[in-house]
């Protein structure tokens, strides 16, 4: 039995979870908005179960509060199918999982259970953490002109010292390609540590990194090793590093520069000697996102650049994916899943998977977990998946009946936004009728009336 936090603001369906959590013999604690949930942190909780949008904030508030607190509750986001893409990239902000609404419950327990036994150190994605090298038996090298050019990359540069810069959008391998480049490196047999930038807090960012002595600030209860001198002798893979604030950027580009580090409050210098790996899926000189970037740090560790595709670029490579990871699950969920319907190729081949392999991924464990033969149908996946495909396809049909967008996504939106503003006009603008005959609750409609600026 676990503690369950669970913070969801449409009353009606937290309470039916509720029931459902406790019916499944877990203990749950319910809260409807970001601040109560905020009050009830403790150490007490096993696991929280957020919903990504709250009347007063979004769910990666509270995630930020729990990260601030040091508290290491796995974290479970539940989003609707059009935040897909805020919730992969949530994952590296610490969050355990997510699951996507309508909420099926097979794969709620799949989740919950994996969240909870987790050993410790991956219960959250952690800031830091060594990876095994039999890990590397995972890794799918992909037969399409892409991945042979990433290939070729990683080989090349594996060998050398050089500093190198892996760019791609968020779930498309990036610590995959580190890890791999580590492990065909002189230093194979030396530590590989990773941080995630995205998830250090401002002030413990330079004290993760370079170590501090003891008493140097409050809360400086003992002398703590950075990761610089963890990672001495191999690789250290700093994620996400267009989120290091300026000041930290000056000191990283001190030690790269002079191999040496200075932990805070200490006055003698220690000598490191650590191969830096970074990754963005920012444009790191480019965007507003990452403005104050330095530019002679991004010169020195932009010694050799690495770009991991995306995954609706890797053409013949889907394939090749989708056997892995179905295979994988149906090793984990103990399914024997062999085929896939048409359908189900289909869609796979039309959506644009914006979480790239983490979503992929994520997609076939949930459709051999709801598959009990042996062929995966479409009812396998999520609704909205499917929707969003049969309008691209309504689409391509009449291709006069409205604007033709871009790409696929934002197709369905338009469709979805235009179908909004008819029922709205239909029911003079009351928005529970308007929900009513849409099908979907207020808060969604609401939700919904956001994104797409309608007032
Ligand atoms: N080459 C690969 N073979 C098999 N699985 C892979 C491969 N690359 C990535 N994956 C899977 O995809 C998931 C995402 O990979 P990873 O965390 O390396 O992506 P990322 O680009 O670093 O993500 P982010 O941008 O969110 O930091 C991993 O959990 C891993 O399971």
């Amino acid at each position: 039995m676990a503690k369950i936090l669970l913070v969801e603001d449409d009353t009606t369906f937290s309470t039916i979870l509720e029931g459902f959590l406790k019916k499944n013999g877990h203990q749950v604690e319910m809260r409807y908005n970001v601040k109560s949930s905020v009050k009830s942190l403790d150490e007490s909780i096993d696991l929280m179960l957020l919903d990504y949008r709250l009347g007063d904030g979004t769910g990666l508030d509270v995630l930020e509060e729990v990260r601030n607190r040091g508290l290491n509750i796995p974290v479970i986001i539940m989003t609707s199918f059009n935040d897909v893409r805020t919730a992969v990239r949530a994952m590296r902000l610490g969050v355990f999982d997510y699951i996507t609404k309508p909420v099926n419950p097979d794969e709620l327990l799949m989740v919950l259970k994996d969240a909870l036994n987790h050993n410790s150190e991956e219960q959250i994605p952690s800031t830091t953490k060594k990876l095994p090298e039999e890990e590397s038996s995972d890794f799918v090298k992909g037969v399409s002109t892409q991945s042979k050019k990433l290939q070729e990359y990683i080989n090349l540069v594996a060998p050398t010292d050089m500093s190198v810069l892996v760019r791609g959008e968020s779930g498309t391998g990036k610590e995959y390609v580190a890890r791999s480049i580590h492990l065909k490196s002189n230093r194979a047999n030396k530590p590989f540590v990773s941080i995630d930038c995205g998830t250090l807090s401002k002030e413990l960012a330079a004290s993760e990194l370079f170590g501090h002595i003891k008493g140097s600030f409050t809360g400086a209860l003992t002398d703590k090793k950075g990761q610089f001198e963890e990672a001495d002798g191999g690789t250290l893979f700093l994620d996400e590093i267009g989120n290091l604030s300026y000041d930290v950027q000056v000191k990283l580009l001190r030690a790269l520069q002079e191999r040496v580090i200075q932990p805070i409050g200490a006055n003698k210098q220690i000598k490191v000697d650590v191969r830096v790996i970074a990754a963005t899926n920012d444009d790191l000189l480019g965007s507003s996102a990452s403005g104050n970037f330095r530019e002679d740090l991004y010169h020195r560790i932009n010694e050799f650049e690495i770009i991991v595709p995306a995954l609706r670029d890797r053409g013949s490579d889907m394939d090749t994916f989708i056997e892995f990871f179905v295979a994988k699950a149906n090793k984990e969920l103990n399914r024997q899943v062999v085929h896939l319907s048409k359908e189900v190729k289909d869609i796979f081949k039309a959506y644009d998977w914006p979480g790239n392999l983490r979503e992929l991924k994520n997609v076939i464990k949930r459709m051999v977990l709801l598959t009990p033969g042996d062929t995966a149908e479409s009812s396998a996946l999520p609704d909205e998946m499917v929707l969003s495909i049969n309008q691209h396809k309504h689409h391509e049909s009449h291709p006069n009946s409205e604007h033709v967008a871009a790409d696929l996504k934002s197709q369905s939106e338009a469709h979805e936004r235009q179908l909004i503003m008819d029922v709205l006009q239909q029911v003079k603008y009351n928005k529970s009728k308007a929900a009513q005959v849409l099908n979907i609750d207020r808060k969604t409609l609401y939700n919904k009336l956001d994104k797409y600026g309608i007032s």
